[in-house]
């Protein structure tokens, strides 16, 4: 007889960040990251991760939902199940438990985590392997002041550790955001690609009027403009072909790519294994982008060391990775819960070598953070 699963542990995990991160939807000073173990009858243990952004201010699940459904839903769900028949398990899942990506993808994380091990190779083997051994990494410079962040954007470029960045804008007026884009590109040069995110801060309206002035200023990619629902307005803006568009909050899920796909709403899509439903859902919507000529992207729900290094696992067996990844997640934390950090050198992420996610839990450090209740 194969494993079984024998235990499903889960923490929240709450660490600062390094500074205040400004989204157009919230203002973060720490992240909440629900860790999930589980515990197979052959003694291996496999590690996932939940990490949303500024509790309920990005989307319906928050690190305190999480953790309350796995406890009540998922582990007695896949308590006794066999812990080596990963798409069987996907299957039980999906049909007993509606959306809830965010948990879904932590518990299918930890059951690869463990398979690979089990098998002694590592997870991206069990996506066929990988193109690359490492992924370049976009630094997002959102403290809010312009100054603060070209100083910030310098000071990676010295360090060698981004040569890309996001700007987060749509908090402020367009107008306002503008002269910000402007004052970073100017300082930055013309070699170094900005793009900006507006975590759906725009009207149709604003977009409109004002992508055509963004692409003027020199940015390269502009990330869901608009409200996630008006995927025709995405279609709108993506066929003026003033910028490239690229779809976030609009994909969570395979079923959302095929759409945005079919209805000519995107030129790129941010994957992110969370908002898709886990690894299995954004390697289906992976492969939609691909048969549809969208452009790919690695996005992320700006996570801790465990889901960060799981979603590139999968981007490292993405043949055309073509806007690179934004996988900088723990490099936002004050501190890390694992024994070796992840290698972040030469613009880029470097996957380890080790069998499974090939990381190891400082446990003291992990007693440290954990939410005591
Ligand atoms: O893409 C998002 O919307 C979420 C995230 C990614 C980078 C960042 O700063 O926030
Ligand atoms: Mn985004």
């Amino acid at each position: 007889m194969g494993p079984i699963i024998n235990d499903i542990n889960c923490l929240i995990v709450d660490i600062p960040t390094i500074r205040p991160h400004k989204l157009s939807v919230a203002t973060m000073g720490a992240q909440s990251m629900v860790l999930v173990r589980i515990q197979a009858s052959d003694g291996v243990e496999g590690i996932g991760e939940a990490t949303t952004i500024g509790g309920l201010n990005y989307g319906g699940e928050s690190p305190e939902s999480i953790k309350t459904n796995i406890d009540a839903y998922f582990r007695p769900l896949l308590l006794g199940k066999p812990a080596n028949r990963l798409a069987e398990l996907r299957q039980l899942v999906c049909k007993n438990i509606k959306d809830n990506h965010f948990a879904k993808s932590a518990i299918e994380t930890a059951l690869y985590d463990a398979q690979a091990k089990r098998l002694g190779v590592s997870v991206s083997d069990l996506f066929g392997g990988r193109v690359h051994d490492s992924i370049p990494v976009a630094w997002t410079l959102a403290s809010g002041d312009t100054q603060f962040d070209i100083a910030e954007a310098q000071k990676m470029l010295d360090l060698r550790r981004h040569n890309i960045f996001k700007l987060k804008i749509g908090l402020r007026s367009p107008k306002e955001d503008l002269k910000h884009i402007a004052s970073i590109k100017n300082a930055l040069g013309d070699d170094i690609g900005i793009r900006v995110d507006i975590n759906q801060g725009w009207t149709e309206t604003q977009a409109v009027r004002y992508l055509q002035a963004l692409a003027d200023v020199g940015i390269e990619l502009v990330e869901q403009p608009i409200h996630y629902k008006n995927l025709a307005g995405m279609a709108r803006l993506t066929a003026l072909g003033r910028v490239p568009i690229m779809a976030d909050e609009a994909l969570r899920g395979p079923q959302d790519g095929f759409r945005l796909a079919a209805d000519h709403c995107a030129n790129v899509f941010a994957i992110k294994i969370e908002q898709a439903g886990g690894l299995q859902a954004a390697r289906d919507l992976i492969s939609i982008a691909e048969a549809a000529d969208i452009s790919l992207y690695g996005g992320t729900m700006l996570e801790g060391s465990v889901s960060t290094i799981a979603a590139a696992h999968l981007f490292s067996t993405i043949g055309n990775l073509e806007w690179g990844s934004e996988m900088f997640g723990p490099l936002l934390l004050k501190d890390e819960i694992l024994k070796t950090p992840l290698d972040y050198s030469d613009f880029s992420l470097k996957l380890p070598t080790g069998p499974g996610l090939g990381i190891e839990l400082d446990e003291e450090k992990l007693a440290f953070y954990t939410r005591k209740f």
